[in-house]
Protein backbone atom coordinates (compact mmCIF):
# COMPACT_ATOMS: atom_id res chain seq x y z
CA UNK A 1 0.00 0.00 0.00
CA UNK A 2 2.91 2.23 0.80
CA UNK A 3 4.68 1.87 -2.29
CA UNK A 4 5.84 4.86 -4.30
CA UNK A 5 4.06 4.90 -8.05
CA UNK A 6 7.06 4.62 -10.61
CA UNK A 7 7.83 7.65 -11.57
CA UNK A 8 6.26 9.52 -8.65
CA UNK A 9 8.14 11.08 -6.25
CA UNK A 10 5.51 11.14 -3.23
CA UNK A 11 4.65 7.77 -1.79
CA UNK A 12 1.23 6.94 -1.70
CA UNK A 13 0.09 6.40 1.97
CA UNK A 14 -3.70 6.22 2.72
CA UNK A 15 -4.55 7.87 5.67
CA UNK A 16 -8.34 8.93 4.69
CA UNK A 17 -8.03 12.15 3.98
CA UNK A 18 -8.83 13.87 0.65
CA UNK A 19 -5.32 15.97 0.70
CA UNK A 20 -3.47 12.46 0.10
CA UNK A 21 -6.20 10.95 -1.89
CA UNK A 22 -6.14 13.76 -4.27
CA UNK A 23 -2.42 13.91 -4.48
CA UNK A 24 -2.24 10.17 -5.52
CA UNK A 25 -5.00 10.54 -7.99
CA UNK A 26 -2.93 13.69 -9.89
CA UNK A 27 -0.08 12.25 -9.55
CA UNK A 28 -1.94 8.64 -10.83
CA UNK A 29 -3.47 10.35 -13.66
CA UNK A 30 -0.84 12.99 -14.73
CA UNK A 31 0.48 10.89 -17.98
CA UNK A 32 -2.92 10.97 -19.54
CA UNK A 33 -4.70 13.92 -19.06
CA UNK A 34 -4.81 16.67 -21.64
CA UNK A 35 -2.56 19.46 -19.97
CA UNK A 36 -5.50 21.83 -20.22
CA UNK A 37 -6.95 20.20 -17.31
CA UNK A 38 -5.24 21.99 -14.11
CA UNK A 39 -3.75 19.53 -11.55
CA UNK A 40 -4.56 22.14 -9.24
CA UNK A 41 -8.16 21.72 -9.55
CA UNK A 42 -9.13 17.83 -9.43
CA UNK A 43 -12.19 19.12 -8.10
CA UNK A 44 -13.33 20.63 -11.77
CA UNK A 45 -11.95 17.25 -13.60
CA UNK A 46 -14.03 14.89 -11.57
CA UNK A 47 -17.03 17.40 -11.98
CA UNK A 48 -16.38 16.10 -15.75
CA UNK A 49 -16.58 19.64 -16.62
CA UNK A 50 -14.92 20.04 -20.36
CA UNK A 51 -12.77 23.28 -18.59
CA UNK A 52 -11.48 25.04 -16.11
CA UNK A 53 -14.76 27.93 -15.26
CA UNK A 54 -13.78 31.23 -15.74
CA UNK A 55 -16.15 31.55 -12.74
CA UNK A 56 -13.04 30.77 -10.17
CA UNK A 57 -14.77 29.78 -6.69
CA UNK A 58 -17.70 31.12 -7.73
CA UNK A 59 -20.99 28.77 -8.18
CA UNK A 60 -23.66 31.23 -8.23
CA UNK A 61 -27.43 30.01 -8.64
CA UNK A 62 -28.79 30.77 -12.11
CA UNK A 63 -32.17 31.34 -13.59
CA UNK A 64 -32.80 31.62 -16.79
CA UNK A 65 -35.47 34.22 -17.78
CA UNK A 66 -36.38 33.22 -21.89
CA UNK A 67 -39.48 34.37 -23.81
CA UNK A 68 -40.51 36.26 -27.04
CA UNK A 69 -39.38 39.87 -27.50
CA UNK A 70 -41.60 42.11 -25.31
CA UNK A 71 -43.04 39.04 -23.39
CA UNK A 72 -42.32 40.65 -20.42
CA UNK A 73 -39.19 39.29 -19.10
CA UNK A 74 -37.60 42.56 -17.86
CA UNK A 75 -40.47 43.65 -16.13
CA UNK A 76 -41.02 40.59 -14.40
CA UNK A 77 -37.24 40.26 -13.86
CA UNK A 78 -37.85 43.73 -11.63
CA UNK A 79 -40.70 42.10 -9.32
CA UNK A 80 -38.57 39.18 -8.70
CA UNK A 81 -34.96 41.38 -7.20
CA UNK A 82 -37.43 42.60 -5.37
CA UNK A 83 -39.24 40.00 -3.43
CA UNK A 84 -36.50 37.69 -3.85
CA UNK A 85 -32.81 39.05 -3.69
CA UNK A 86 -31.58 37.88 -7.24
CA UNK A 87 -29.71 39.93 -9.15
CA UNK A 88 -31.03 40.50 -12.81
CA UNK A 89 -29.02 41.04 -15.47
CA UNK A 90 -30.07 41.30 -19.07
CA UNK A 91 -27.60 40.23 -21.72
CA UNK A 92 -29.51 42.54 -24.13
CA UNK A 93 -28.66 45.44 -21.64
CA UNK A 94 -25.40 44.31 -21.05
CA UNK A 95 -24.98 44.79 -25.48
CA UNK A 96 -26.57 48.31 -25.32
CA UNK A 97 -24.28 49.34 -21.98
CA UNK A 98 -21.21 47.99 -24.31
CA UNK A 99 -21.91 49.78 -27.41
CA UNK A 100 -22.47 53.16 -25.50
CA UNK A 101 -19.08 52.80 -23.44
CA UNK A 102 -17.40 53.17 -27.18
CA UNK A 103 -16.07 49.45 -26.90
CA UNK A 104 -14.50 48.46 -30.20
CA UNK A 105 -17.36 45.39 -30.80
CA UNK A 106 -19.66 48.81 -30.18
CA UNK A 107 -20.71 49.29 -34.11
CA UNK A 108 -20.74 45.15 -34.35
CA UNK A 109 -23.46 44.84 -31.84
CA UNK A 110 -25.10 47.61 -32.88
CA UNK A 111 -25.53 46.72 -36.29
CA UNK A 112 -26.53 43.50 -34.81
CA UNK A 113 -29.03 44.67 -32.83
CA UNK A 114 -30.73 46.84 -35.81
CA UNK A 115 -31.00 43.61 -37.08
CA UNK A 116 -32.40 41.43 -34.84
CA UNK A 117 -29.60 39.62 -35.33
CA UNK A 118 -27.86 37.22 -32.18
CA UNK A 119 -24.98 38.49 -31.41
CA UNK A 120 -22.16 36.00 -30.82
CA UNK A 121 -21.43 34.17 -27.40
CA UNK A 122 -17.89 35.04 -27.02
CA UNK A 123 -18.55 38.66 -26.65
CA UNK A 124 -22.07 38.80 -24.88
CA UNK A 125 -20.56 35.62 -22.35
CA UNK A 126 -17.82 37.21 -21.62
CA UNK A 127 -20.06 40.41 -20.67
CA UNK A 128 -22.72 38.24 -18.66
CA UNK A 129 -19.23 36.72 -16.76
CA UNK A 130 -18.02 39.81 -15.77
CA UNK A 131 -21.23 40.95 -14.35
CA UNK A 132 -21.51 37.58 -11.97
CA UNK A 133 -17.67 38.35 -10.98
CA UNK A 134 -18.55 41.92 -10.35
CA UNK A 135 -21.66 41.58 -7.88
CA UNK A 136 -21.41 40.22 -4.71
CA UNK A 137 -24.29 38.09 -4.90
CA UNK A 138 -24.68 34.34 -5.48
CA UNK A 139 -28.43 34.57 -7.75
CA UNK A 140 -28.53 35.63 -10.69
CA UNK A 141 -31.43 35.93 -13.22
CA UNK A 142 -30.08 35.90 -16.70
CA UNK A 143 -32.72 37.17 -18.86
CA UNK A 144 -32.25 37.33 -22.79
CA UNK A 145 -30.01 34.46 -22.57
CA UNK A 146 -29.06 31.70 -23.91
CA UNK A 147 -30.79 32.58 -27.48
CA UNK A 148 -29.38 30.58 -29.46
CA UNK A 149 -28.10 26.85 -29.32
CA UNK A 150 -24.27 28.14 -29.52
CA UNK A 151 -25.16 31.01 -26.33
CA UNK A 152 -26.35 28.21 -24.76
CA UNK A 153 -23.55 25.26 -25.03
CA UNK A 154 -20.69 27.93 -24.82
CA UNK A 155 -22.29 29.33 -21.75
CA UNK A 156 -22.72 26.35 -19.95
CA UNK A 157 -18.80 24.97 -21.29
CA UNK A 158 -16.92 28.29 -20.36
CA UNK A 159 -18.87 28.57 -16.74
CA UNK A 160 -19.90 25.17 -15.90
CA UNK A 161 -23.02 26.26 -15.13
CA UNK A 162 -26.47 24.59 -14.99
CA UNK A 163 -29.18 26.74 -14.39
CA UNK A 164 -32.03 25.49 -11.38
CA UNK A 165 -34.97 26.44 -13.83
CA UNK A 166 -35.76 28.72 -16.68
CA UNK A 167 -38.34 30.79 -17.06
CA UNK A 168 -40.63 30.55 -19.97
CA UNK A 169 -42.69 33.66 -20.68
CA UNK A 170 -44.83 32.26 -23.03
CA UNK A 171 -47.19 35.50 -25.11
CA UNK A 172 -48.77 35.81 -28.74
CA UNK A 173 -46.97 37.53 -31.08
CA UNK A 174 -49.68 39.94 -31.56
CA UNK A 175 -49.73 41.07 -28.02
CA UNK A 176 -45.59 41.60 -27.83
CA UNK A 177 -45.80 43.23 -30.84
CA UNK A 178 -48.21 45.72 -29.12
CA UNK A 179 -46.49 46.10 -26.06
CA UNK A 180 -42.90 46.53 -28.01
CA UNK A 181 -44.54 48.94 -30.30
CA UNK A 182 -45.40 50.92 -26.63
CA UNK A 183 -42.17 50.62 -24.68
CA UNK A 184 -41.27 54.09 -25.88
CA UNK A 185 -37.21 53.07 -24.48
CA UNK A 186 -36.31 55.17 -28.00
CA UNK A 187 -34.67 51.61 -28.51
CA UNK A 188 -33.75 51.38 -32.53
CA UNK A 189 -34.89 47.82 -32.37
CA UNK A 190 -38.44 48.48 -31.33
CA UNK A 191 -39.90 49.11 -35.26
CA UNK A 192 -42.26 46.55 -36.77
CA UNK A 193 -39.20 45.81 -39.84
CA UNK A 194 -36.62 44.57 -36.51
CA UNK A 195 -39.57 43.39 -34.70
CA UNK A 196 -40.45 41.23 -37.53
CA UNK A 197 -37.35 39.92 -37.67
CA UNK A 198 -36.62 39.47 -34.22
CA UNK A 199 -39.56 37.63 -33.94
CA UNK A 200 -38.11 35.10 -36.68
CA UNK A 201 -35.07 34.44 -34.72
CA UNK A 202 -36.56 33.86 -31.28
CA UNK A 203 -38.98 31.28 -33.32
CA UNK A 204 -36.33 29.75 -35.12
CA UNK A 205 -33.49 30.30 -32.81
CA UNK A 206 -34.48 30.84 -29.20
CA UNK A 207 -37.47 28.02 -29.11
CA UNK A 208 -35.30 25.21 -29.29
CA UNK A 209 -33.34 26.50 -26.84
CA UNK A 210 -36.89 26.77 -24.74
CA UNK A 211 -37.04 22.80 -26.07
CA UNK A 212 -33.42 21.38 -24.96
CA UNK A 213 -34.46 23.02 -21.28
CA UNK A 214 -37.73 21.19 -21.28
CA UNK A 215 -36.34 17.65 -22.40
CA UNK A 216 -34.53 18.05 -19.04
CA UNK A 217 -37.71 19.00 -16.97
CA UNK A 218 -35.91 22.61 -16.45
CA UNK A 219 -38.71 24.98 -18.00
CA UNK A 220 -41.46 26.84 -15.91
CA UNK A 221 -43.79 27.92 -18.20
CA UNK A 222 -45.83 30.87 -17.55
CA UNK A 223 -48.53 32.14 -19.20
CA UNK A 224 -47.26 35.89 -19.79
CA UNK A 225 -50.49 37.44 -22.06
CA UNK A 226 -51.95 38.27 -18.58
CA UNK A 227 -51.68 41.74 -16.67
CA UNK A 228 -48.45 42.53 -14.95
CA UNK A 229 -49.60 41.54 -11.54
CA UNK A 230 -51.26 38.30 -12.14
CA UNK A 231 -48.44 37.28 -13.86
CA UNK A 232 -46.27 38.05 -10.79
CA UNK A 233 -48.53 36.01 -8.85
CA UNK A 234 -47.78 32.65 -10.57
CA UNK A 235 -43.77 33.77 -10.51
CA UNK A 236 -43.95 34.57 -6.76
CA UNK A 237 -45.42 30.84 -6.23
CA UNK A 238 -42.45 29.58 -8.40
CA UNK A 239 -39.56 31.71 -6.01
CA UNK A 240 -41.37 30.58 -2.85
CA UNK A 241 -39.51 28.23 -0.93
CA UNK A 242 -41.71 24.94 -0.14
CA UNK A 243 -41.40 25.20 3.60
CA UNK A 244 -42.71 29.19 3.10
CA UNK A 245 -45.46 27.99 1.45
CA UNK A 246 -46.32 25.47 4.12
CA UNK A 247 -46.44 28.27 6.55
CA UNK A 248 -48.44 30.39 4.57
N1 LIG B 1 -48.12 41.57 -18.46
C1 LIG B 1 -48.02 42.71 -19.16
N2 LIG B 1 -49.12 43.29 -19.66
C2 LIG B 1 -49.03 44.44 -20.38
N3 LIG B 1 -47.89 45.09 -20.65
C3 LIG B 1 -46.75 44.54 -20.17
C4 LIG B 1 -46.75 43.33 -19.41
N4 LIG B 1 -45.48 43.03 -19.08
C5 LIG B 1 -44.70 44.00 -19.60
N5 LIG B 1 -45.45 44.91 -20.25
C6 LIG B 1 -44.99 46.09 -20.99
O1 LIG B 1 -44.57 45.59 -22.27
C7 LIG B 1 -43.35 46.19 -22.66
C8 LIG B 1 -42.30 45.09 -22.83
O2 LIG B 1 -42.01 44.53 -21.56
P1 LIG B 1 -40.51 44.15 -21.16
O3 LIG B 1 -40.55 43.71 -19.74
O4 LIG B 1 -39.60 45.25 -21.55
O5 LIG B 1 -40.31 42.86 -22.12
P2 LIG B 1 -39.02 42.03 -22.55
O6 LIG B 1 -37.96 42.29 -21.50
O7 LIG B 1 -39.48 40.62 -22.57
O8 LIG B 1 -38.65 42.53 -23.90
C9 LIG B 1 -42.99 47.22 -21.61
O9 LIG B 1 -43.44 48.48 -22.05
C10 LIG B 1 -43.77 46.75 -20.38
O10 LIG B 1 -44.14 47.81 -19.54
N1 LIG C 1 -28.27 36.75 -25.75
C1 LIG C 1 -28.55 37.83 -26.48
C2 LIG C 1 -29.51 38.77 -26.04
C3 LIG C 1 -29.79 39.86 -26.83
N2 LIG C 1 -29.12 40.04 -28.01
C4 LIG C 1 -29.40 41.17 -28.90
O1 LIG C 1 -30.09 42.19 -28.20
C5 LIG C 1 -31.38 42.40 -28.81
C6 LIG C 1 -32.37 42.86 -27.76
O2 LIG C 1 -32.54 41.86 -26.80
P1 LIG C 1 -33.27 42.14 -25.40
O3 LIG C 1 -33.23 40.87 -24.63
O4 LIG C 1 -32.71 43.36 -24.78
O5 LIG C 1 -34.77 42.53 -25.79
P2 LIG C 1 -36.04 41.72 -26.29
O6 LIG C 1 -35.79 41.42 -27.74
O7 LIG C 1 -36.21 40.48 -25.50
O8 LIG C 1 -37.13 42.72 -26.10
C7 LIG C 1 -31.68 41.10 -29.52
O9 LIG C 1 -32.65 41.23 -30.55
C8 LIG C 1 -30.31 40.73 -30.06
O10 LIG C 1 -29.97 41.50 -31.20
C9 LIG C 1 -28.17 39.10 -28.41
O11 LIG C 1 -27.59 39.25 -29.47
N3 LIG C 1 -27.90 38.02 -27.64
Amino acid sequence: MNQPIEGNEEPYIYTGTSVHTDTFIRNSLRSFIPSRFSFNSPRLFFNSKATESTLGQKNPKVVFVLGGPGSGKGTQCANIVEHFGYTHLSAGDLLRAEIKSGSENGTMIQNMIKEGKIVPSEVTIKLLEKAILEKDNDKFLIDGFPRNEENRAAFEEVTGIVPEFVLFFDCPEEEMEKRLLGRNQGREDDNIDTIRKRFKVFLESSLPVIEYYNSKDKVRKIDAAKPVGEVFEVVKALFTPVDDKAAA
